[in-house]
């Protein structure tokens, strides 16, 4: 087997100084759940069917559409058996178990909103006898999730769909009053779906009601034709997502039964009473939900990225740190660890913070099932700045992965372009990256307020009481410093925006407008807050890990360590401004920084090889396990269409022409 494998990454894999069966073990969450993937991907690698003939990428439009419902359906079949084999439980928590589809469909499964969004906002926000109704198997809905409309996705108290209860027969007539009404982007709607979830405006006896949600069949469950009264399609290639079918769908006096209107919260009787949720915030709730998993679909790409990118740049060798010499690895040169070990510490992190999230949003749900909503908005907070640092800095990332890689990491074959557009879509879906920073500063602002006043703050920013003064403990005892300091930093910026708000107030402003001139302000707070989050949690997650070998512990340690330094020298600027760093601890922590480079650079293939990604899922020539990255890019080369005819048509019919008419 290590024939096969370059030489270099045979070296590399030699001086790794830590177990790395024991690391995956850790990513995966126990052994037993590393076993369950891998018997999953095993299962699903050996499905001939799922096999591609030709490379997806010289298919056109449609037919990678009609090749990712091939490959889809044919997957929900293995897992589904295994699911009824039991063989693996149907399971919400985030993991990488089923990371296999990214492989098989490249791109994403255009069944994904179905399972992702459709199911889940079923189970959260309908009631028991709907749940009984719609979940059962024989349903024969295959769904999505409509809210956005072209006009509006961000303010959903904008959106234009209209549910008119008619009390004479029992039902709501859907509308879409004008073109802006239209649902837009919506995955899965053009071709795959035959129901979707509806977000729309309740009207009752001309009064509104504001935004609920409505379970609508689209299209006949057998004949998939769409129904009368429905206008619906698919919106055209995207930047990445390709496979995903966004669609879009308008309604024209089409009519659903009163009774699907999703009431776990709010309810309609049948003589038109409305009876409203006990927070109208509840019917975001599915949105919240995928907020807490992109962090770990995140911490996932930024995986596959760095995999690539630091294989790649141990193989690679150009120019000479020494004359006389042979040419580097590029690994070795201090820029391109730079480059690459952030994404490594960063996808440690944003898995870290995942879990965390995870363990929240579940404690908070269950509070909220009782009854309790005291801690919602603090959940929402926490989620929308984590949801946008993250994805953020993940696209990021995998552009400085895709820069370490040269001009190979331009090439689709590598791969990086495929992950750079499933994250960059990440930072717009789910709420836009201003918009959920600006969501969080609202947090924060009514928070610095109360803590003015002697308000008892909720745990997460319990610390802003005690820095009114931007105080910070000393620099000695780098890195914990530095999350002390990022709390100065945190408390600094809400002060602020705070003081801003309330100067143009001061001066004659409203306080929508004093808002709209201090956002830069807030989404700087916002920003800070959530790094100091990221940093606070990563390190404090990593530290308190037990039952761990001492070099596991070490390494992760150092990763920990790497991404609170390489933030802290981001943020110096910050942290001169609030915090009483100085100059000399600047420059000891650029001096800890390279000195952690140093440390982690001979680990780096192991850590990559710790993240597991088999090459199935991966899909890069240049990151593949055996690192045969000249002959891989050849091999791909060789599959270019194109290359089937040594003289192509084009010369015959316009290059010839041409040289002839102007004497070429
Ligand atoms: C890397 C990944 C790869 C893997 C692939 C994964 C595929 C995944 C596929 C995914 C495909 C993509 C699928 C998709 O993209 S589905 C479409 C997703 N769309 C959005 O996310 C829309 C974003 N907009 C909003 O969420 C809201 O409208 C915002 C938040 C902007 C304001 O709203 P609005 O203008 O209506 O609010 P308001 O002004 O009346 O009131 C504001 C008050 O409400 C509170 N509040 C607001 N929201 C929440 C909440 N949730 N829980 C609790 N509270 C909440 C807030 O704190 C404030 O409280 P207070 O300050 O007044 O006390
Ligand atoms: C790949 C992909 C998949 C998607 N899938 C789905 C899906 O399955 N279902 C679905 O319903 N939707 C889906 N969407 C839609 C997505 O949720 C929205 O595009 C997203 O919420 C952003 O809303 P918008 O497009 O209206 O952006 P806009 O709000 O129009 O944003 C445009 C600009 O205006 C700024 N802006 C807007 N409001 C404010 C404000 N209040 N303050 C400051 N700045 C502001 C934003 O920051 C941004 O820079 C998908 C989108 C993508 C890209």
């Amino acid at each position: 087997m290590s024939a096969n494998i370059n030489k270099d990454l045979v070296r590399e894999r030699e001086k790794c100084n830590f177990d790395i069966q024991e690391l995956i073990h850790i990513i995966d969450g126990s052994k037993e759940k590393t076993l369950m993937r891998k018997k999953v991907e095993d299962l699903v690698l050996s499905v001939e069917d799922l096999k591609d003939e030709i490379p997806e990428d010289y298919l056109s439009h449609k037919e990678k559409f009609e090749n990712a419902v091939r490959k889809g359906c044919k997957l929900f079949d293995v897992y589904l058996e295994l699911i009824d084999n039991n063989i693996q439980k149907a399971d919400r928590s985030p993991s990488n178990i089923y990371r296999i589809h990214e492989g098989i469909l490249k791109q994403v499964n255009p069944f994904l909103l179905h399972f992702g969004l459709f199911i889940p906002t079923i189970v959260n926000q309908a009631n028991s006898e709907q749940q009984a109704k719609w979940l059962r198997k024989g349903s024969k809905m295959i769904g999505t999730y409509s809210q956005t409309e072209l006009g509006h996705g961000t303010f959903l108290r904008g959106l234009e769909t209209t549910a008119t209860f008619d009390p004479e027969t029992d039902e709501f007539i859907l509308n879409s009053p004008k073109l802006t009404s239209y649902k837009f982007w919506p995955g899965g709607l053009g071709h795959i779906s035959n129901a979707s979830i509806v977000m729309a405006q309740l009207h009752i006896n001309g009064k509104s009601h504001g935004i609920h949600l409505f379970l609508i069949q689209i299209r006949d469950f057998e004949t998939h034709e769409p129904l009368p009264g429905i206008k619906v399609g698919e919106i055209g290639p995207k930047l990445g997502f390709n496979t995903a079918n966004n669609g879009f769908v308008g309604f024209n006096n089409y009519r659903i039964p009163r009774t699907n209107m999703l009431m776990k919260n709010a309810q309609v009787l049948r003589d038109g009473t409305y009876i409203k949720s006990k927070n109208d915030k509840l019917t975001y709730g599915s949105m919240l939900l995928i907020r807490v998993h992109i962090l770990t679909d995140v911490a996932y790409e930024l995986a596959r990225a760095v995999t690539i990118g630091v294989r790649y740049s141990a193989v690679r060798h150009q120019s000479v740190l020494k004359e006389g010499e042979p040419e580097s690895q590029v690994l070795d040169y201090v820029t391109q660890q730079h480059k690459l070990f952030i994404s490594i510490a960063s996808s440690h992190a944003f898995r870290v913070l995942g879990q965390w999230m995870w363990k929240t949003y579940t404690k908070v749900m269950a509070e909220i099932g009782d009854g309790n909503m005291d801690q919602l908005p603090e959940l929402h907070a926490l989620s929308c700045c984590l949801k946008a640092v993250s994805s953020y800095d993940g696209v990021q990332c995998v552009e400085r992965c895709r820069l370490a890689c040269g001009g190979h990491g331009y090439l689709l074959s590598s791969n990086l372009p495929g992950v750079y557009g499933i994250v960059a879509a990440s930072v717009t879906y789910e709420g836009e990256y201003t918009v959920l920073l600006l969501q969080t500063a609202r947090y924060l602002v009514k928070a610095w307020n109360g803590a003015i006043n002697g308000k008892t703050l909720p745990s997460s920013i319990a610390f802003l009481s005690d820095n009114f003064n931007q105080k910070s403990s000393s620099w000695d005892n780098l890195p914990e410093a530095i999350i002390e300091g990022f709390k100065a930093v945190v408390a600094g910026k809400i002060k602020t925006a705070f003081d801003s708000i309330q100067s143009h107030v001061n001066k004659g402003r409203d306080f929508e407008d004093a808002w709209n001139l201090s956002s830069v302000k807030l989404t700087a707070a916002s920003e800070a807050y959530a790094r100091f989050l990221i940093c606070d949690v990563f390190w404090s997650e990593t530290k308190k890990m037990t039952n761990v070998s001492k070099n596991v512990a070490v390494v992760l340690l150092q990763l920990a360590e790497l991404y609170l330094v390489y933030w802290a020298l981001e943020k110096s600027g910050d942290l001169l401004m609030y915090s009483t760093i100085s100059k000399k601890n600047i420059d000891n922590i650029q001096s800890r920084y390279e000195e952690l480079l140093g440390l982690i650079r001979p680990n780096a293939v192991g850590l990559v090889d710790a993240f597991d990604i088999r090459d199935e899922i991966l899909c890069s020539t240049l990151g593949s396990y055996d690192g045969r990255v000249y002959e891989r890019l050849m091999e791909e080369a060789a599959k270019s269409p194109l290359n089937k005819d040594k003289v192509n048509d084009t010369f015959h019919k316009y290059i010839k022409p041409f040289m002839i008419k102007h004497k070429l």
